[in-house]
């Protein structure tokens, strides 16, 4: 790019003060400080004390006077078709602005009614003139164990203003209404990711692809041809069975939500950061949903135990200004046990049913062991990092990325 021109000297400035003020705000919140980084005087667990549930401020926070709270009930065909295309249109991009995550309506359906979750935590901004949904973010109740503490955490995702409203500072007064609405429910933390550096990630990690359909990566300009390769040469270098190579490998059904429920609750045990997952919460998140989540379970054929379990999600992203494609297929690694089946065998079995799905890029987090089958299942390293963050809780170290064993979606 030509940095010298005056439209990237004026964006870099923006930028710079967009991120001066991102910090002035963090450094208002409940969390841990870039100062207090190593002061190990500093006790781990929750910043501030719980309020008195009459202390916790009962309006909404004032919006900018030609905007409007407005509450977004995703039951509503209606509604959830504003979230869709609001978020479809104006929601996260890639640096190069080549691609924009498109997230289903039934995915949309699915990551914001777990059990126990609260409409009021679906929060829309309208204009008030045009009853326009220019504005959303969203908080889902999770119990999260950090080390051996199960704490009531809200799972805030979704945080989208519309391009046309950017440098409104909305994001601010969002995030302090979802604050608002969360501590009226008393619950006290959170946990939320972002690409970009703010007050302080817990774990910072990275992304990496698995080519499924390197003919369409390289074509949209998400992978490029390497060195000294052909494209056929690299079609045969990415290329899979047709079947899966583990004996008893098989979707999950809804009869295997006790087993899968042990499996996955022993295993997360060994992070520091995890789900405290029960069976209705299984049942939520780990049941395949067509098009939103698949699972796969090893029951061996000799025993009929359920031995070990892979699951990704699907999150298409929408392909801005390609003549051939408009959607890139996505999925995204999400809980994996493996207990009999060695890890690397079972991501290679995922990776099969995924191509046979006609996914285009498997990705993966160097999350949990996901760091023992990147590089040989032929991951490559992607060029976005996830940094993953507690509200009003502290982490005396920043931890591994392999003690991190929490996937936000
Ligand atoms: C927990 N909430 C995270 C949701 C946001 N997630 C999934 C996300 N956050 C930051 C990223 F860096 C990222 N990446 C996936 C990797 C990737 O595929 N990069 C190329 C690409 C294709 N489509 C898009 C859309 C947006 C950004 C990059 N894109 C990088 N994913």
């Amino acid at each position: 790019k030509d940095d010298s021109s005056l439209e990237n000297i004026v964006r870099r400035f923006q930028d710079s003060m967009s991120l001066a003020k991102k910090h002035k705000f963090w450094e208002t919140q409940p969390v841990g400080q870039f100062k207090d980084v190593g002061d190990t005087s500093l006790p781990e667990g929750p910043i501030e004390p719980p309020t008195p549930l009459s202390e916790v401020k009962q309006e909404p926070y004032n919006l900018p006077s030609p905007y409007e709270w407005t509450t977004c009930d995703m039951d509503s065909e209606e509604t959830c078709n504003e979230v869709y295309n609001l978020l479809k249109n104006n929601y996260v991009e890639d640096d190069e602005n080549m691609f924009r995550f498109n997230y289903s309506k039934e995915f949309l359906r699915w990551a914001l009614r777990p059990p126990g979750y609260y409409k009021s935590w679906h929060i829309g901004v309208r204009a008030k003139t045009s009853k326009k949904l220019v504005a959303f973010i969203t908080g889902v109740p999770a119990r999260i164990r950090v080390r051996d503490e199960v704490v009531k955490m809200a799972e805030i995702n979704f945080l989208c203003v519309h391009k046309k409203l950017r440098s409104k500072r909305l994001a601010p007064v969002m995030i302090k209404e979802v604050t608002r609405r969360v501590h009226l429910e008393n619950i006290w933390q959170a946990a939320y990711t972002a690409g970009v550096v703010l007050p302080t990630p817990i774990t910072t990690c990275q992304y990496w692809h698995r080519s499924l359909n390197p003919k369409k990566l390289i074509d949209v300009g998400f992978s490029r041809l390497g060195p000294r390769m052909t494209m056929s040469r690299t079609i045969k270098l990415y290329k899979l069975p047709d079947q899966p190579a583990t004996p008893g490998f098989r979707k999950m059904e809804l009869r295997d939500v006790p087993a899968v429920t042990g499996l996955l609750r022993n295993y997360l045990s060994q992070f520091v950061v995890s789900p405290d997952f029960d069976e209705n919460d299984v049942e939520h998140w780990l049941l395949p949903t067509e098009d939103v989540v698949d699972s796969y379970l090893v029951e061996s054929p000799k025993t009929h135990d359920i031995t070990d379990f892979c699951s990704f999600y699907t999150l298409p992203s929408s392909i801005l200004g390609n003549q051939n494609y408009s959607i890139l297929k996505a999925a995204y690694s999400y809980y994996n046990v493996s207990t009999k089946t060695p890890l690397l065998q079972l991501m290679n079995d995922a990776l099969i049913v995924a191509k046979k799905k006609d996914f285009d890029v498997f990705n993966a987090l160097d999350v949990m062991r996901n760091e023992s089958f990147l590089k040989e299942l032929k991951f490559g390293p992607g060029d976005g990092q996830l940094h993953y963050y507690l509200y009003n809780y502290r982490i005396r170290n920043a931890l591994r990325t392999s003690e991190l064993g929490l996937v936000l979606l």
